[in-house]
């Protein structure tokens, strides 16, 4: 049976079971739920906070998982992504006051608040910049206000708790990061059911970020048009019943669809159809 570890709360356990969903598994349907049986796929889900599944992958007790790529990278477990799942993504930046901190090099000699302790030290280490690391739970931003530390180091996605706590952002980030299947490192083979596991996230990724584009071409103009919608791997381009007329099918990406479907219709396409994919398996 295959054993999979997934987010139980927080910002990655509505998306990371929604696909799941999506890719045809059976999912908790109350989120006290801890662990939940699919025996149609022979499969075991394993709730588990973000940050310990790592931990649970690298160990081998569970074979794949899914968390944050800074989660997994903080953890220093023995575990590998193997698949990016497109939802999750964040930034992972320094803050402080405005204007108390002006780089990475002045932090040498201050005290740095952050959740993640190994990404932090591994950073700071790598640049020979001697700090004070402080390991907080959560909420680091309050931090500075109560003196604790003289600047963070936390995930930053809209910027808003940032803002709300007066610190301002400084130097590159550290790392940028996104929802991640994992499984344990130094594994030949992951398997048949971990193979079709990756085939069907990958299906639902390529659904949500592929449309199907249908139009009319005059047959001269078939080579400029593929040109314009190459599709993944070969644009399906068939006769229409008006002498001279093709129809080309082709995948697009969601968001270049009206940007496409105005550079065909300048080179004559005519009849441009655009439909949701709703599953699929390259
Ligand atoms: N706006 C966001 N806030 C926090 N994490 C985010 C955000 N957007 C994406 N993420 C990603 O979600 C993961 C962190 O998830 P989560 O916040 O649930 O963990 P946590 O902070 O350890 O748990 P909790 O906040 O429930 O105590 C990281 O991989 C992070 O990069
Ligand atoms: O840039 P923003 O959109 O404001 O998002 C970033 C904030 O969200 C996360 O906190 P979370 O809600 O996970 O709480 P926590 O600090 O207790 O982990 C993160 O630690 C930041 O504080
Ligand atoms: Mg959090």
């Amino acid at each position: 049976m295959l054993r999979i570890a997934v987010p139980n709360k927080g910002s990655l356990a509505e998306p990371a079971s929604q696909m799941l969903t999506e890719a045809g598994y059976r999912q908790r349907s109350d989120s006290r739920e801890l662990v939940v049986h699919d025996p149609e796929n022979d499969t075991e889900f394993f709730f588990l906070r973000p940050r310990d599944i790592a931990v649970y992958v690298g160990a081998g007790q569970l074979d794949v998982g899914i968390t944050g790529e800074d989660l997994l990278l903080d953890s220093g477990a023995k575990a590998d992504p193997i698949l990016p799942l497109g939802f999750g993504g964040s930034t992972f930046r320094w803050a402080a006051m405005p204007g108390a901190v002006a780089s990475v090099d002045d932090l040498a000699g201050k005290r740095i608040a952050t959740a993640y302790e190994g990404v932090v030290t591994s950073y700071l280490t790598g640049r020979g910049i001697a700090a004070e690391v402080i390991r907080l739970d959560g909420a680091v931003e309050t931090s500075v206000k109560l003196g604790v530390a003289d600047a963070i180091a936390d995930v930053v996605s809209t910027g808003t708790t940032l803002r709300n706590a007066g610190l301002e952002v400084f130097g590159e980030p550290l790392l940028t990061s996104e929802a991640v299947l994992i499984r344990r490192q130094d594994v030949e083979t992951s398997g048949a059911a971990v193979d079709q596991l990756v085939r069907r996230l990958h299906g639902v990724i390529i659904a949500r970020q592929y449309v199907l584009m249908d139009y009319d071409i005059p047959e001269g103009l078939v080579p400029q048009a593929v040109a314009i919608t190459p599709g993944i791997e070969s644009p399906t381009v068939s006769p229409l019943h008006e002498r001279g007329w093709c129809a080309v099918r082709s995948m697009v990406r969601r968001r270049e669809t009206n940007a496409i479907m105005d550079q065909l219709w300048d080179l004559g396409a005519r009849g441009i159809l655009v439909t949701a994919i709703n599953a699929c398996r390259l």
